[in-house]
């Protein structure tokens, strides 16, 4: 669905990663380690078309990025759920309304807005915490209302940023099942992680490829990570 080719990425003159490839297919789980500013979160927002490669190629969907507009790319990120690594919630805003951004971005009708919250708030445990503001939010209950907000587009890809930073092992556990709830589902899943007792705790419940950023590559890790 999502597939990058040869490339290559950098700020301010400087390289982070050099003639890199890596393909999200249908129904696959990817995880993404590396060292902190090793290009994680960048090689994430390559994903979405947030960025374009200075060098190489991103197809999305089987149409070339760069050939995609400004509403070419709008669209096709419709199908991609983003859960950003700081959650990035508008807190003047109720969870559910957080929710509905998505929906109001993409001109879906309001009337078709209750149903499709109500079914995601309940399936990552937040009915009743539906009237709160992020702020009241506990670090578990942020990362599920940020994992509902990606998925109320129903994405065919989910890319999740450090989705346990922060959280405790059990909660941590709770974010990665629903994850691979939704793996089971066909969705491809990325996951941005430093967190190796998360890797090492996914493989009991999904096989997944666990792909490192180092020195500039994007390497596939051995069983021993
Ligand atoms: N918009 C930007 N402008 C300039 N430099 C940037 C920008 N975004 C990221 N960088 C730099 O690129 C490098 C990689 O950042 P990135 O956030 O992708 O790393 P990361 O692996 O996700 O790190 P972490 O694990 O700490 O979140 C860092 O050195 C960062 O400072």
């Amino acid at each position: 669905m999502i597939a990058l080719e040869d490339v290559s990425y950098g700020f301010d003159g400087r390289l982070l990663f050099e003639g890199i490839g890596m393909t999200l297919a249908p129904g696959s789980f990817h995880f993404l380690t590396g060292a902190s500013g090793a290009g994680k979160t960048t090689l994430l927002r390559l994903c979405y078309l947030d960025l374009l490669p200075q060098r190489g190629t991103i197809t999305a969907f089987s149409k070339p990025a760069a050939r995609l507009g400004r509403d070419g790319i709008a669209q096709l990120r419709r199908r991609v759920g983003v859960v950003h690594q700081d959650c990035a919630f508008l807190d003047h805003l109720s969870v559910r309304d957080n929710i509905a951004l998505p929906l109001i971005a993409a001109s879906v009708p309001p009337e078709q807005h209750g149903a499709a919250i109500d079914d995601l708030l309940h399936w990552v445990g937040l009915t009743e915490r539906a009237a709160a503001r992020p702020p009241e939010l506990s670090g578990g209950e942020k990362q599920r209302a940020a994992l509902a907000r990606a998925l109320i587009l129903s994405p065919d890809v989910i890319l999740a940023d450090e989705p346990t930073g922060n959280l405790d092992w059990e909660m941590s556990l709770n974010i990665l099942t629903l994850l691979v709830e939704l793996n089971r589902l066909g969705k491809a899943v990325l996951v941005a992680t430093h967190d190796l007792n998360l890797i090492r705790a996914a493989k009991s419940q999904v096989s997944a490829r666990v792909l490192r950023l180092r020195q500039g590559q994007l390497d596939v890790a051995g069983a021993g990570l």
